[in-house]
């Protein structure tokens, strides 16, 4: 069978726990990040947000109603973050996407779905031919909102609460490298307060810039 070297790395670490699940390779760190860090990403993010988009639009014009801010690669907090997750995770960075954050007011969601981009979309060359596919995702809560915006991962009924500082990675493709349709998830709708994340993609292939 075969392995994921990336997944092994994780498993050693302190704080990280592996979800019990053959069909999805996720863990969760709890408190990655500091409070003062994750704070300072909130007002970044405040800052700079714009509507958030989807690939492959599928017709759902509430499938994705958060915003997305562009961090800059160039502030001190967003360099170290990019830094630990390098880190902690063994990935290259030059594989990774720029991190992004993401902010939903109450009612705001992004449906179920996957990071990966679907090989048959109209999308995919625009996406992926120069870096490839998503490999991992990496996600930080930066705050806890009053209430909802869980990330359900419902193929293998999990449920994560948002928690201040908490990383959540998973690797998008399984073991022998397929795209794995169990890491579809839902960032479910704030029902209370503000939700604040960020994400972080890494690709196959280095990305082009
Ligand atoms: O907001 C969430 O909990 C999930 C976010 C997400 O899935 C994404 O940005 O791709
Ligand atoms: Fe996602």
């Amino acid at each position: 069978m075969a392995t994921d070297p990336i997944a092994a790395r994780l498993a050693t670490l302190p704080g990280f726990q592996r979800l019990p699940s053959p069909k999805l390779t996720l863990f969760v760190r709890r408190a990655f990040l500091d409070p003062a860090d994750c704070a300072h990403l909130v007002d970044l993010i405040d800052l700079g947000r714009r509507p958030s988009t989807i690939a492959d639009p599928n017709g759902d014009t509430a499938f994705r109603t958060s915003e997305t801010c562009d961090l800059p690669a160039t502030d001190r907090v967003v360099a170290a973050v990019d830094a630990a997750l390098a880190a902690a995770t063994g990935l290259d960075p030059r594989h990774g996407e720029p991190i992004q954050g993401q902010r939903y007011a109450v009612g705001q969601e992004f449906k179920a779905h996957t990071d990966y981009f679907e090989p048959d979309g109209a999308d995919f060359a625009r996406y992926c031919s120069v870096a490839g596919n998503r490999t991992w995702t990496a996600m930080i809560y930066l705050n806890e909102p009053e209430a909802g915006g869980a990330t359900r991962f419902k193929a293998v009924d999990k449920t994560i609460q948002p928690e201040l500082g908490k990383l959540v990675c998973w690797n998008n493709c399984r073991a022998d490298g397929t795209l794995n349709p169990a890491t579809i998830h839902h960032g479910m709708k704030v029902r209370a307060g503000t939700k604040y994340i960020i994400t972080k993609w890494y690709r196959e292939r280095a990305w082009g810039w």
